[in-house]
């Protein structure tokens, strides 16, 4: 099987929105709203009792979002997130059987690395597409710069601390394709089914990242 393109699956997306939903009946509302805002790729995380079901109802009724799930901790959730109808699978770390969960079921795989050591060891497992989390505790884009000199061809998906003030510090760096956070859908925008308003913040956060991508 040839290496997957993680960012190419990921539509090219400039800014990821990590998502911790409470109510299903969120799911549909949220997801158009962020894709009118031209933000694709959405994380929809698996810290709450109900991320499978959002999952699933995202990939049935939003054909346009590129679904993925976060905070996968275990192998045999790979399986789990890729019936409910994920596309990409992010965690926070890595290990080997993550890894190979990710290979056996050909899923597009974003796992986290903070250090030189962590960067060596996902590159010895053929990973070479990358989170950064917490961005902003592990040296935030002055670590990221500095793996650009030394890990040529690894990129990074920063999250953690991430936000429209400090976006353009990290996306401005060569080794930097997209950026994560939950700044862009807060529980309280959902359960006041500000719809319109998570529109606003995803075209604008996609409008900036566009920006400075081109710049
Ligand atoms: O649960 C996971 O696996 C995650 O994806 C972690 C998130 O990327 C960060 O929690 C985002 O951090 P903030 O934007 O600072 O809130």
């Amino acid at each position: 099987m040839s290496k997957i393109d993680v960012f190419a699956a990921l539509g090219g997306n400039p800014v990821i929105p990590v998502l911790v939903v409470e109510d299903v009946a969120h799911a549909v509302p949220m997801a158009k709203a962020l894709v009118a805002g031209g933000l694709t790729a959405l994380e929809v995380t698996l810290r709450t009792d109900c991320a499978l079901s959002v999952i699933e109802r995202i990939a049935n009724e939003v054909p346009e979002a590129i679904i993925g799930v976060g905070t996968v901790t275990r192998p045999e959730q790979f399986d789990e997130v890729k019936k409910a109808g994920a596309q990409f699978v992010v965690s926070p770390g890595l290990t080997p059987t993550l890894a190979q969960a990710a290979l056996d079921n050909e899923m597009p795989y974003l796992p986290g690395a903070v250090t030189a050591s962590e960067v060596i060891r996902a590159m010895e497992l053929g990973i070479t597409d990358l989170k950064f989390f917490p961005a902003g505790t592990s040296g935030g884009a002055a670590a990221l710069k500095g793996f650009s000199t030394v890990f040529a061809g690894v990129r990074f998906c920063p999250t953690g601390g991430v936000k429209p003030g400090n976006m353009a510090d990290y996306l401005s760096l060569p080794n930097v394709v997209t950026v994560g956070g939950t700044w862009l859908v807060t529980s309280e925008m959902m359960n006041n089914g500000e719809w319109s308003e998570i529109t606003r913040i995803a075209a604008e956060a996609r409008a900036q990242a566009d920006g400075i991508l081109a710049s």
